[in-house]
C-alpha cells in the first residue's frame, strides 16, 4: 500500500516489552493480550521485541524454530486481523529448509503478510569477562534491506544487531523512510552503553523517529536483557521509553517532526555524493 497525502497523522504505536520464557504457547498467549491491550489502547501499530516466542540463545533456536507462515506467525495474523491493527512481530527463530534465521515479520491491517526482515548482521560478538554471543552458532545472515510500505509511511525494520550499522538504515531513508524500527535485545553490558545511544543516533543521522522493542529483563535466564524499550523523535529527543519491567510503551507518531527537522537541518539533502556514497548492492 501507498502513502498517501490523506494518511493518518500523527498516529499511535505501542511497543510490547513482554517476558519471554521457556513456554512457547505461553509467550504468544501473552503476545496475543498485550497486543488486545494496545489495540484497546488506541494504538494501531504494534511492535513486538526480538525473539518474542522463544529464549534468547543459539541453543534454543533450533528447538524454537518455526517455517513461515507457521503457528507462531499465524497467530499474529490472526491478532492484527482481528483488530485491525499493523503488527511488527519481533521476531522468532525461522526455519527454512536446512537454514535458520533471526526473522521479523509485519502483517497488516486485513492479517496479510506484507513484510519479513532476516537479521542481515548477526550478534557474533565476545566482550572478554562479560559476554560472548554468536549468533553465527546456529543462524543464517538474511541479505535484504527490509522496508514497509504502510499507510502511515515507509518503515525501515532491521533486527538488534543491526542497529549498529548505520549503513542499512541510511539505506532505508534513500528508499524513502521516516520511522527506523528495531525489535532488539540488548543485554545487562552492551545495554547500559549502547542502546539509547545507538536509537538516539540513528534517529539524528536520518532525522526519521525510531523505536528500539526490548523483552522484559527476567535476571533468571540465560541471556539477562536490558529492557528499556524506547522511542526517539527526528531531533533525538526520547519521547517515550521505559524500565526493565514488563510493560507497553506508547508514543505518538507525527511525521511533521521528520519533514520539520529534515528542513531545518537539511543534512539529507547535502550528502558529498560526489566524494561518497552508500549504495544497496543488490
Ligand atoms: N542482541 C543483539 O543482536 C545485539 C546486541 O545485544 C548488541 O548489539 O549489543
Amino acid at each position: 500500500m501507498s502513502t498517501t497525502a490523506t494518511a493518518p497523522n500523527p498516529f499511535k504505536i505501542a511497543l510490547v516489552q513482554m517476558l519471554c520464557g521457556a513456554d512457547k504457547q505461553a509467550n504468544l498467549d501473552n503476545a496475543a493480550s498485550h497486543i488486545e491491550t494496545a489495540a484497546d489502547n488506541g494504538a494501531k501499530l504494534v511492535i513486538l521485541p526480538e525473539c518474542f516466542n522463544s529464549p534468547y540463545g543459539t541453543k534454543f533456536f533450533p528447538e524454537y524454530a518455526e517455517p513461515i507462515p507457521g503457528p507462531s506467525t499465524s497467530a499474529l495474523a490472526a491478532v492484527a486481523k482481528k483488530r485491525g491493527i499493523y503488527l511488527i512481530g519481533g521476531s522468532i527463530p525461522e526455519r527454512d529448509q536446512d537454514k535458520l534465521y533471526n526473522t521479523s515479520t509485519v502483517f497488516d491491517t486485513r492479517g496479510e503478510l506484507i513484510a519479513k526482515h532476516r537479521k542481515v548482521h548477526l550478534f557474533d560478538i565476545d566482550v572478554p569477562g562479560k559476554i560472548r554471543f554468536q549468533e553465527s552458532e546456529t543462524l543464517t545472515a538474511g541479505n535484504a534491506l527490509t522496508v514497509v510500505e504502510t499507510e502511515f509511511c515507509k518503515i525501515g525494520l532491521a533486527i538488534c544487531y543491526d542497529i549498529r550499522f548505520p549503513e542499512l538504515a541510511l539505506l532505508s531513508v534513500k528508499q524513502g523512510c521516516k520511522f527506523l524500527v528495531y525489535p532488539g535485545a540488548f543485554n545487562m553490558t552492551t545495554g547500559p552503553m549502547h542502546w539509547e545511544l545507538l536509537a538516539r543516533a540513528r534517529a539524528v543521522d536520518n532525522q526519521a523517529f525510531v523505536a528500539v522493542v526490548s523483552p522484559a529483563r527476567d535476571v533468571d535466564s540465560g541471556y539477562v536483557a536490558w529492557g528499556h524499550s524506547t522511542v526517539v523523535n527526528p531531533w533525538g529527543d526520547i519521547v517515550a521509553k521505559t524500565d526493565h519491567t514488563p510493560g507497553i510503551v506508547y508514543a505518538d507518531i507525527d511525521l511533521s517532526i521528520v519533514d520539520a527537522a529534515r528542513s531545518a537541518i537539511p543534512v539529507q539533502f547535502q550528502k558529498r555524493t560526489d566524494m561518497y556514497k552508500v549504495e544497496l548492492q543488490q
